[in-house]
């Protein structure tokens, strides 16, 4: 639905206009096809989000970093049927290169490591905007922020266990708790042993998890040919998906007995019980996760009221480096979408209201030719980290009064009139109406013990 404004727009471009006064075409108003624009309180909402991303990263030590949006399209040419590598927002570029809007992040990160060789183990986090082309879907977004944190060189599930614990404490941190999400945990390892023994071979193991993955979504009928391709039977799925529905580890061992995956997961289990958050978890023998370099552990965090996507999502991708021709270096991550985070926020009823920022003080000059002296005042307060409105144009003082609420301005100070010949400034308190005489000299000192 169009907002009113631009139908007005379009409504006024068609009826009054005659020939010989044609105007151009309306702009389209809209940001491109499946993007978004941030106005202040989506803004506002959006940097909420990602304070609180950076600060479960920071208070685990991992430190930030960024790569350009643009890529090497070969960085996603891995033949394994994953939407996010059929759905690239790629083209040629005006040198004729083969490039691409990133679609993920982790493959950029492997880029850097190969490149810079950072002494490991890495603890690496981002917020990265990811891009899609979807064709036909409506309405699907193109763009997504997708906060993504890395171990990079621990080999055992104690990596695993500090990627969980930052995600938890994001949650944790936006008063989301275990009764409204819970962290579903599987390994590929488990996978791995089911396909082996229904004699799948390794190397057709990445693309089957991705048609697997996908088997969660569309009726297998649709994807009977990619099956057949891989040389895999209905009755193989059948059998492999009769043993995924377990949730049971115990059950797990007794198919494909006390491997290394299991073993693995066992361990997770009970590190997370010691750290007390095993109470987010619990495994379930279905979760697949839709990228094909995953290798061992991987997990999803839902919602428990079944009602939206998976929130996010992650795990081991231990071979991923050698795939691109570096040294095997053990490695795990997550990516969490910004997306379903705000649609359970609202659910939840935990979304601060973002529609007003907040300023500290409004400054107003209700003499004329007195904004200098009213920009004056407000350097004094920012002086003292005071952030500081002005009124920039001659206004009544209602005017002021209800630009300052508009704004969200905690106080007002009136420059000018009576007060202004005695070297003062009147101050009012938007919240509680009540008002204060302080001298302008004296303002900055003031400011800092209110
Ligand atoms: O979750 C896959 C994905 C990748 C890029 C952009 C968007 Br929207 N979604």
């Amino acid at each position: 639905r169009k907002s009113s404004s631009v139908q007005k727009l379009n409504s006024s471009n068609s009826s009054n206009s005659s020939p010989s006064k044609k105007k151009p075409p309306s702009l389209n108003l809209q940001p491109p096809k499946g993007t978004r624009d941030f106005p202040p309180p989506l803004l506002r909402l959006r940097t909420y989000l990602f304070t609180l991303f950076r600060s479960a990263s920071l208070s685990h030590g991992f430190s930030e970093y960024d790569s350009p949006v643009l890529e090497s399209e070969e960085l996603y040419t891995r033949k394994a049927g994953e939407e996010v590598t059929e759905q690239l927002y790629c083209f040629s570029d005006k040198g004729d290169r083969r490039v691409t809007l990133r679609p993920e992040m982790t493959p950029s990160l492997a880029r850097i490591i190969m490149g810079t060789k950072p002494a490991l183990p890495i603890k690496w986090f981002s917020i990265p905007q990811c891009w899609r082309y979807e064709r036909m879907t409506r309405g699907r977004r193109r763009e997504h922020y997708q906060w993504n944190v890395d171990v990079w060189g621990v080999q055992g599930v104690e990596a695993e266990v500090e990627v969980i614990s930052v995600m938890v404490r994001f949650f944790t941190s936006v008063g989301i708790t275990q009764s409204d999400v819970g962290i579903k945990v599987n390994s590929r390892g488990i996978i791995g042993a089911l396909l082996e023994g229904l004699g799948i071979p390794e190397d057709k193991f990445a693309e089957t998890c991705v048609l697997i993955d996908k088997l969660e979504k569309v009726p297998v009928e649709a994807l009977k040919a990619d099956l057949e391709e891989l040389g895999i039977t209905e009755e193989q799925i059948t059998s492999l998906t009769d043993v995924l529905v377990h949730k049971d580890i115990e059950k797990i061992s007794e198919v494909v007995g006390d491997c290394p995956a299991v073993q693995d997961v066992r361990k997770l289990f009970s590190m997370c019980t010691e750290l007390g958050i095993v109470d987010w978890l619990e495994f379930d023998a279905s979760v697949i996760r839709g990228l094909s370099y995953y290798t061992g552990i991987v997990f999803e965090a839902f919602d428990r009221s079944g009602t939206l996507r998976a929130i996010a999502g992650g795990g081991r991708y231990d071979k991923l480096l050698e795939s691109f021709g570096g040294d095997p270096t053990p490695a795990v991550g997550f990516g969490f979408g910004d997306a379903v985070i705000v649609e359970l926020l609202k659910d939840k009823n935990l979304l601060p209201d973002f529609e007003k920022g907040e300023v500290e003080f409004c400054v107003y000059s209700m003499d004329e030719g007195g904004t200098a002296k009213a920009m004056k005042v407000a350097n004094e307060l920012r002086e003292k980290g005071c952030s500081v409105d002005v009124v920039l144009e001659e206004k009544k003082m209602k005017w002021a009064f209800k630009h300052a609420d508009r704004i969200g301005a905690k106080r007002v100070v009136i420059v000018g009139g009576d007060e202004g010949s005695r070297g003062e400034v009147r101050v009012k308190n938007m919240e509680s109406g009540e008002q204060e005489t302080v001298k302008v000299a004296e303002i900055g000192e003031w400011a800092e013990n209110i």
